[in-house]
């Protein structure tokens, strides 16, 4: 059997493919009715074409020529050999090719496989990334959690702290309140007891008296008898000689009456009898008036070194005041006349006073102008007792004047300012005028509460001092400085303030004023207000031969322990407290101070004083 065999070129280009081992050539019985050389053959292409469908059967032909001569030929094996291994040759290639497609599909695989390792891990560091976002947030919310509830702790815990506090604050009040209702009871009994007590001596003192009123009620009797014999005898002598007067007089009448000239003399003699008696009277009064205004001391004036009048500082008080004030040299010259013994300030604000005391006393020689100063400060802090001091000491002639005295003057206020100055011009030493509550008339000129007087009164000390003054030193003092019209500070040098005294100052206050009121020494310094009032009766007790006052176990330290209590306290006040203790202890029959004692008047004191300071908070 003979195989068709094509040749490899034959297989590829053939629009037929067939089998190179189907059994038999197809169609071969139309291969063998239709030859080569038919009519067909010599048709036009075309038509042939169509005869055949379409088919070419011209490959089929060389196909089965070459296999024909494929199989003639002796190597005809050895071509079969070769197509076998060609044919081996395109399974290996296919085979190649299909290894080759394997490998790029596993490679495909790996890449997906690869990929989805990829995803994964992705996936794995997304989760991470949220696993770690959420601890930390929830992280946060617990230290946000945390500090709340610190916060509230925190919270609590002031609270708690503060209710403590105000349970203590209470505490101590009550224990306050019930310690002072004890020590109001002991002094209410105290002062029973001494009451209890003066009653006694009262009720013997008047047994006492009813004995010495009745013998006296003899005496007394036995003397009214005596003048009322010596009385009448006196009656009738007068009698008589009245009798012998009015006939006599009766006589005069009687003649003047029928003597019509002596008459006219005597009418004419007694009218201008009484006419030269008005007239000289009014005519003094009015020399009077003027020579007070040219050579007096003005009304306006309170107290002054100068003697009211030129010569009654040679009789009286300009005598006093030579020995007072002496000359601006002396007081210069006297380093010991400059402290002010008698007044307790912070010792840098004592230095300055010291300081301008001295100025003010050396200006004077230096032919310098004097420099004003303005003092201000709370009430009683010892503005007032400072000018005057400077005053005394600076050696120069002084005058005090206080602004309240300006308004009732009305329209005369201006004349009596302008008497001020031209009074002053007369001092040869140079004088200081000190105005106290100098806000009542030199407060600001655009206030409502300033009448036109005022006013002009202000006015005309704005006139006045003008310039630069080589004879008037003004100084003045006000609690209220902000008052002040600003054309009135413009002239001050000096502007010093008087600070409510501290711990240390309040020491030697209360020791200062313990010497005045309770030591004995009593009569020396100031002895203004009520204060000054204190120690004066202190002084008449002694001075009737009262109890003398004896202290006891009060020392320093008690004294200190009320320096610290009495915080905020001005210096008038602990006058004033010590003016208390005073008069605590002349209640008291056996006249002693002891600590308990001092103590009580103090935090009575201090009570007092901080229950003022509520009202007045509470009032302003
Ligand atoms: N620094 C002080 N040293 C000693 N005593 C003082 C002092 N301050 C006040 N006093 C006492 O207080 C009283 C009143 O003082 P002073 O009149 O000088 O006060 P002030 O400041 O002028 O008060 P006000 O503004 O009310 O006039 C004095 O008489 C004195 O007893």
């Amino acid at each position: 059997a003979s195989f068709p065999v094509l040749s490899n070129s034959a297989y590829a280009d053939g629009p037929f493919r067939f089998s190179p081992f189907s059994s038999s050539p197809s169609p071969p019985s139309q291969q063998q009715s239709d030859p080569p050389n038919s009519d067909a053959k010599s048709a036009p292409p075309q038509a042939a074409d169509e005869q055949k469908g379409g088919f070419d059967p011209e490959s089929l032909e060389r196909g089965a020529k070459a296999l024909r001569e494929i199989n003639s030929s002796p190597h005809a094996k050895q071509v079969f050999e070769i197509m076998r291994k060609q044919e081996q040759t395109r399974l290996a290639d296919l085979a190649v090719e299909k290894a080759h497609y394997e490998a790029v599909q596993s490679q495909a695989a790996i890449d997906k496989q690869r990929k989805m390792a990829e995803e994964q891990r992705n996936l794995v560091q997304q989760q991470s990334q949220a696993k770690a976002q959420m601890l930390r947030y929830e992280d946060e919310l617990a230290r946000k959690r945390m500090q709340t509830d610190n916060e509230a702790q925190r919270r609590h815990n002031a609270e708690l702290v503060r209710m403590q506090e105000e349970s203590s604050i209470r505490k101590e009040q009550a224990r306050r309140a019930t310690e002072e209702q004890i020590q109001a009871q002991q002094r209410q009994t105290e002062i029973e007891r001494a009451e209890i007590e003066r009653e006694t001596i009262r009720v013997k003192a008047m047994a006492e008296a009813e004995g010495r009123a009745h013998e006296a009620k003899l005496t007394e009797d036995h003397n009214r008898r005596m003048l009322i014999e010596r009385i009448n005898g006196e009656r009738e002598k007068w009698l008589a000689a009245i009798n012998t007067t009015f006939s006599h007089i009766e006589g005069g009448v009687r003649i003047l009456l029928t003597d019509r000239s002596k008459l006219i003399m005597t009418v004419g003699g007694v009218t201008a009898l009484a006419a030269g008696v008005y007239t000289t009277r009014e005519g003094a009064r009015v020399t009077w008036g003027y020579i007070n205004r040219i050579l007096g001391q003005p009304s306006l004036i309170r107290e002054s070194s100068i003697g009211k009048f030129p010569w009654s500082g040679i009789i009286s008080r300009g005598a006093k005041n030579l020995r007072n004030f002496g000359t601006a040299a002396t007081a210069v010259s006297a380093e010991s006349k400059t402290k002010f013994g008698n007044i307790v300030l912070h010792p840098s604000l004592q230095r300055r006073i010291e300081q301008l005391a001295r100025a003010t006393a050396n200006t004077k020689s230096h032919e310098a102008p004097f420099r004003n100063m303005l003092f201000y400060g709370p009430p009683g802090t010892g503005k007032t007792m400072v000018a005057r001091e400077i005053a005394q000491k600076s050696g120069l002639d002084y005058a005090m004047m206080t602004g309240g005295d300006v308004a009732p003057l009305g329209p005369q206020a201006v004349t009596k300012i302008h008497e001020i100055f031209d009074w002053a011009r007369k001092s040869k030493k140079g004088l200081l005028l000190f105005i106290d509550e100098a806000d009542a008339f030199l407060c600001e000129r655009n206030s409502t509460h300033m009448s036109e007087a005022q006013r002009s009164a202000l006015n005309a000390l704005l006139f006045r001092t003008g310039d630069q003054s080589r004879d008037i030193v003004l100084v003045l003092a006000t609690n209220r400085p902000g008052d002040l019209d600003s054309a009135i500070t413009d002239r001050i040098d000096e502007v010093i303030e008087f600070p409510i005294p501290q711990e240390e100052e309040r020491f030697k206050l209360l020791k200062l004023y313990l010497n005045k009121y309770l030591g004995g020494d009593e009569g020396e310094g100031d002895n203004s207000g009520s204060s000054g009032g204190a120690s004066k009766w202190g002084s008449l007790f002694s001075k009737k031969g009262a109890q003398k006052i004896t202290m006891k176990d009060l020392s320093d330290d008690v004294i200190r322990e009320a320096a610290q209590k009495t915080e905020g306290f001005s210096g008038r006040e602990i006058a004033k407290l010590m003016a208390s203790v005073q008069a605590a202890v002349y209640g008291r029959p056996d006249c002693i101070l002891d600590s308990q004692l001092f103590k009580e008047i103090v935090d009575y004191k201090v009570a007092e004083h901080q229950q003022r300071i509520k009202l007045a908070s509470e009032t302003g």
